[in-house]
């Protein structure tokens, strides 16, 4: 997760319970150093310019700042410019037939040939969402946890597709499985040590300086101080200069190699791969309605078709409702809305007549193996397997959510 560079911020909930602007903003100054008259609440704020939130970018007309965005006709659509969202992204694309060309992969602009009009921009995760806060993107696709981070909860996004199937981790609290932690294996267990004081707070080493203090305010820990840094921050307790973090976990194995542990409560979000979008866009820009229908679409039909089979059989049967029947009385073999069922004619005493029946359905991935032997229990024989590419329905249901959010 890229953070501010060696930052170290300090905070207490109760400041922030007062100044609710700041709470929601803490990102935004450049640099500020602050103090509460009160002395209960002296706290240090200081984040760089890097954390900042973007305004729209600012044209200089005869020494007038402009704070209008620049005028376009282009919809454009942020794509993650390096990590690990950035090839699972062009293979997503790329597996539902909207192919990113770029011409150099230093250049950051790029065109996908299927969708005119369309522009594609290379970017880092958090500045797609600070992009599209400031309408300099219609379009993005980046993780939740991202999202989440760096949209602040903002109206004007709006999530149009929540499960892209890759980029799945979560977003966790992890602890030190020794020492004073050993006992330790809750949020609440954290939150009642009676070590954490307003001199001495839990020090906690994360790239999520917004919603690492709003979880631990609405998790009841009060005296919590957050540093960050640019990523490795499993080594923050060992080095003693962090007693948790708040990182993304996946597999599990980086907390593990570090001797810390994950405890009850302490997930903040789980996430993956989403496509987003400017609400300000979509009402008001000239084809993103269409062209976020169409990406939607596409996306859909493959992640749909992605966890399924397609099965052919051949049935002996005496009539096309008989072998339905038959069929239908096992509960891996309905697929998608009933079988299709055709029947196989062959010449018997000079007619064409049909024994044997052909049927189709769709299978989970997952029950493959269970039809396969439900089919062949019932009398099918010669089963064909191959892997479906597409499935469009009607309509997604996804866009009837969209439309709906839209109040369109
Ligand atoms: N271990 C992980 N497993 C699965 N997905 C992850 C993991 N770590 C991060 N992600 C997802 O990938 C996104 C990008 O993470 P990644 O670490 O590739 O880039 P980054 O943190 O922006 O860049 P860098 O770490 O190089 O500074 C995260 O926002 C998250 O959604
Ligand atoms: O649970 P795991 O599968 O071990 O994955 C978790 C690690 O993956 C991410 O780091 P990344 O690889 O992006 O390195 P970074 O710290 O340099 O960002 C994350 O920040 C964790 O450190
Ligand atoms: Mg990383």
């Amino acid at each position: 997760m890229a953070a501010a560079t060696a930052t170290m911020m300090m905070l207490q909930q109760p400041f922030l319970q007062q100044c609710p602007s700041l709470a929601a903003f803490p990102h935004s100054p450049s640099s500020i150093s602050l103090s509460s008259s009160s002395s209960r609440f002296s706290v240090k704020f200081i984040v760089h310019s890097c954390c900042q939130t973007s305004p729209s970018p600012m044209n200089v007309v005869n020494g007038n700042v402009d704070l209008k965005p620049a005028e376009r006709s282009e919809i454009r659509l942020g794509l993650p410019s390096k990590g690990r969202m950035a090839s699972d992204t062009l293979d997503l694309l790329k597996d539902c037939q909207l192919s990113v060309k770029q011409a150099n992969p230093r250049q950051y602009v790029a065109q996908i040939p299927q969708i005119s009009n369309l522009e594609v921009w290379f970017q880092r995760p958090s500045d797609i969402v600070r992009k599209l806060l400031s309408g300099d993107l219609d379009l993005g696709i980046v993780g939740f946890d991202t999202l989440s981070e760096y949209g602040q909860g903002s109206e004007d996004l709006v999530i149009v597709h929540n499960a892209l199937d890759y980029g799945e981790c979560r977003l966790s609290i992890a602890i030190p499985k020794y020492g004073i932690f050993e006992n330790v294996n809750s949020v609440k267990e954290l939150a009642e040590m009676p070590q954490w004081t307003s001199d001495k707070p839990l020090r906690v080493a994360t790239g999520f300086t917004y919603l690492g203090p709003k979880f631990m305010k609405d998790n009841g820990l009060e005296h919590v101080a957050f540093s960050t840094a640019d990523g490795a921050l499993e080594a923050a307790p060992a080095m003693g200069i962090a007693d948790a973090i708040l990182d993304l976990v996946s597999s599990g194995t980086t907390l593990k190699e570090n001797n810390l542990k994950e405890i009850e409560g302490g997930v903040v979000l789980q996430s993956q791969a989403v496509l987003v979008a400017s609400k300000k866009s979509l009402y008001n820009r000239k084809g993103v309605l269409d062209t976020t229908h169409e990406i939607l679409e596409r996306f859909e039909a493959h992640l749909r078709a992605e966890g399924q089979f397609t099965v052919v059989a051949n049935m002996r049967g005496s009539s096309a409702e008989e072998v339905a029947e038959r069929i239908l009385s096992q509960s891996s073999l309905s697929g998608l809305q009933g079988p299709t069922i055709s029947p196989v004619f062959c010449k018997k005493d000079g007619r064409a007549s049909a024994d044997y029946y052909a049927i189709c359905i769709c299978v989970p991935k997952k029950a493959l193996y269970t039809s396969v032997k439900q089919l062949r229990a019932i009398g099918g024989s010669g089963v064909l397997i191959s892997p479906l590419t597409y499935i469009f329905d009607e309509e997604t249901p996804r866009w009837c959510e969209l439309l709906n959010k839209l109040g369109l």
